[in-house]
């Protein structure tokens, strides 16, 4: 799949994710369970702050990779766990298309699976997200992100 199916870009700085992942927090904190289990590489940013919020200290990991930047190539699993992840909290930064998220709900039919954002595809494979983005929005995460000198607008005018 190509970068032209994104039309927009929603950018999401270091303070609206921190802000946003303690939101859902708010859904989750009445319940118990026994660890968290990150989606390596984007989930493992919301599951520490998650874990920090729930105080849950027994964190594992699925290492699964599919996108090259903006481009969606072949799934890859790396690592998975060994049990149906009964009474365990899942979680990814997003789910897009939801390609990641049904092979990860196949090896963990039990997981109560959480995103930070969700796009229309994806968001019925996961039990709860926070926001919805729209399917043509690439969401641009702060880690993928640096401060720029920005141009005074007059110059750029003047080219
Ligand atoms: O719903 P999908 O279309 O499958 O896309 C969502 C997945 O894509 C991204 O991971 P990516 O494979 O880019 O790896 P990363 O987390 O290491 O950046 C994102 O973190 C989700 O895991
Ligand atoms: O919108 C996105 N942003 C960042 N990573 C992603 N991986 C799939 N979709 C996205
Ligand atoms: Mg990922």
């Amino acid at each position: 799949m190509s970068t032209h199916r994104y039309h927009q870009h929603f950018t999401v700085s270091w303070d609206q994710l921190h802000r946003d992942v303690r939101e859902l927090c708010h859904q989750l904190v009445e319940r118990d369970f026994k660890g968290i289990i990150a989606i390596t590489r984007g989930g493992l940013i919301p599951a520490a702050l998650i874990a920090r919020e729930l105080n849950v200290r027994l964190i594992d990991t699925v290492c699964i990779k599919s996108y090259d930047h903006m481009e969606q190539g072949g799934l890859e699993v790396m690592k998975g766990v060994e049990h149906d992840g009964d009474g365990w909290l899942l979680v990814d930064d997003l789910v897009d298309t939801g390609k990641t998220a049904r092979r990860v709900r196949e090896m963990l039919p039990k997981a109560h699976f959480v995103t930070v954002y969700a796009k229309p595809e994806g968001r019925p494979l996961v039990d709860q997200y926070l926001t919805e983005v729209a399917q043509d929005c690439w969401i641009q995460f702060p880690w993928d992100m640096g401060v720029a000198y920005v141009e005074p607008l007059a110059d750029q005018i003047k080219r």
